[in-house]
């Protein structure tokens, strides 16, 4: 599991540790890791150029230790104040006394051969400041590595309201930020390196599934197995109009864990082609004949509603998608008050921003997008349910306030269809007994992965290839 924490936390934890230790250990603690990635992002450290961007607080001066310590070892490391009269001065003087030396020519970012972002770190406030915004756009030859955070990135939202600096590498100190693992923020940290500081940290607000977390979660059928209770999931799916989403859903949960996907619809006919091992209902959700969790709406059109009423009359868990949202976004999230199992929702950022509005938060796509912890917690919170936010960088988080991100997405995902195996493997998984944030965190994780297994080194993939490609980012995980 990765962890990130939120700034007041990290502060807490830094002072701490800090009145434990004699002064300045910890900086140095901090400047000998970045030190160290910056010399194993170098040909060689003697003789290449070190830029330091340095702003006036202690992420400036673990930037100017490091560049120190690299001066040390037969860099040329010039420093660039952003302003001189409140530079780090220990940093400072630490640099010069290393050979190092200060310079107002802005053109050196561009002639170095690495560039440390010592800009702001988790003091930053608001958008980067007129002195230090231009470098934002300037042309670079070498890498640009962030301390502790990309400059112009809310530590804690990844929100990112004006220029900010693009690394290739940041590393971070104690903890992950949350900013460093969500979008757009986790686009401008590139490669995230941990330095392990000794902060003694509370439980995390965010955290990441590794590899290792979802093979842990995954069902494993057991000796006495047989499909029924191995979980049988419903999907109510697809209409005349769109019947090709409830195949999509229907190949995601066939691959999903559960034993068998029992199919409600208009599309039952080409469900069974395409798929022969569907089991089909004529009712819908309500007569449909037992099952372990319910999927809604993927291309339901005009019977969404009637088909969420009664997947919530129910009392197992529902997963919500597409249309089922829409609805719900318009009935109100009273419609899920009292349900005696847990509700999934799987909104885009168009269909959250359409969920807000059903709670009286009038928002656009776009401003989800850009604030996705934000939106994905407020939509958890309100509907009382647990939220998968579709996109760039997926979030799920419960009505608890736990969240989770998931980083194994690639943009070939973007795609017609790619959300209804989603949902269908989702709700597999809730089928097979585990809890929406498992399942949906899960699920977000083998979708990613598929995804890529499909696009391979980089080609357009369709809705199936990812549903094919299940099985293989299944076995990925816990071969
Ligand atoms: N205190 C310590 O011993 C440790 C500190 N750490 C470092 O200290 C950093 C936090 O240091 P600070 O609390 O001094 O804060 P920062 O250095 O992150 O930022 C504060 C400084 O940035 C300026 N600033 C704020 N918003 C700005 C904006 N939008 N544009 C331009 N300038 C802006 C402020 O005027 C102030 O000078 C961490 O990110 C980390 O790099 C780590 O080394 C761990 C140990
Ligand atoms: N840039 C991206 N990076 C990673 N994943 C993405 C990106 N764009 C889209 N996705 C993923 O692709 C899927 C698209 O789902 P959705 O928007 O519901 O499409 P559809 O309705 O066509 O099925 C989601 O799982 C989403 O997270
Ligand atoms: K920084």
């Amino acid at each position: 599991m990765r962890y990130a924490h939120h700034v007041d936390q990290v502060r807490t934890a830094e002072a701490a540790l800090m009145a434990a230790l004699p002064e300045g250990a910890l900086m140095q603690r901090a400047a000998a890791g970045l030190a160290a990635t910056c010399a194993g992002l170098l040909p060689r450290v003697y003789g290449s150029r070190v830029l330091v961007l340095a702003g006036s607080g202690d992420n400036g001066g673990d930037a100017l230790y490091a560049a120190a310590r690299l001066a040390r070892r037969g860099a040329h490391a010039e420093a660039l104040l952003l302003d001189p009269a409140k530079a780090h001065a220990e940093g400072l003087a630490a640099l010069r006394a290393a050979g190092g030396r200060v310079t107002d020519d802005a053109g050196a970012f561009g002639r170095a051969d690495l560039v440390l972002d010592g800009i702001v770190g988790i003091g930053g406030r608001g958008p980067l400041r007129p002195a230090a915004a231009p470098f934002a756009a300037m042309a670079r030859r070498g890498p640009v590595v962030a301390v502790d955070v990309p400059s112009g990135v809310d530590p804690d939202t990844g929100e990112v309201t004006g220029p900010a600096l693009r690394a290739d590498v940041t590393v971070c100190f104690g903890t992950h930020k949350p900013g460093l693992l969500v979008d757009p923020g986790a686009g401008y940290a590139g490669v995230v390196h941990l330095v392990k500081i000794g902060l003694d940290l509370p439980p995390a607000p965010v955290e990441a599934l590794q590899g290792a977390d979802v093979a842990a979660l995954l069902p494993v059928p057991g000796t006495e197995s047989d499909k029924y209770r191995r979980g049988v999931v419903g999907v109510a799916a697809g209409s005349t109009r769109y019947p090709g989403a409830a195949l999509l859903a229907v190949a995601g949960a066939l691959r999903g864990g559960a034993g068998a996907v029992r199919y409600t619809g208009h599309a039952a006919e080409e469900v069974v082609r395409r798929h022969p091992e569907t089991l089909i209902s004529d009712a819908g959700p309500a007569r449909a004949g037992r099952v372990q969790a319910w999927v809604v709406g993927p291309g339901g059109g005009d019977g969404a509603e009637h088909a969420l009423r009664e997947a919530l009359d129910t009392e197992v868990p529902v997963l919500a998608d597409a249309d089922a949202l829409t609805e719900l976004a318009r009935l109100g999230p009273d419609l899920l008050a009292g349900r005696p199992a847990p509700t999934l929702l799987t909104p885009h950022a168009g269909e959250a921003a359409r969920l807000l509005a059903g709670v009286g938060e009038h928002t656009d796509a776009e401003t989800v997008a850009a604030r996705r912890l934000w939106a994905a917690r407020l939509i958890a919170a309100r509907y009382g349910a647990t939220v998968l936010l579709k996109g760039s960088t997926t979030v799920v988080a419960d009505p608890e306030g736990t969240v989770r991100v998931n980083a194994t997405g690639t943009g070939w995902l973007g795609t017609a269809g790619s959300g209804d195996v989603l949902s269908g493997l989702a709700g597999s998984l809730l089928a097979t007994g585990l809890t929406p944030l498992d399942a949906a965190s899960a699920a977000a994780h083998l979708h990613g992965l598929a995804g890529r297994h499909a696009a391979g080194p980089g080609a357009p993939i369709t809705a199936l290839d990812i549903a094919d490609a299940l099985r293989p980012a299944w076995q990925s995980l816990t071969g």
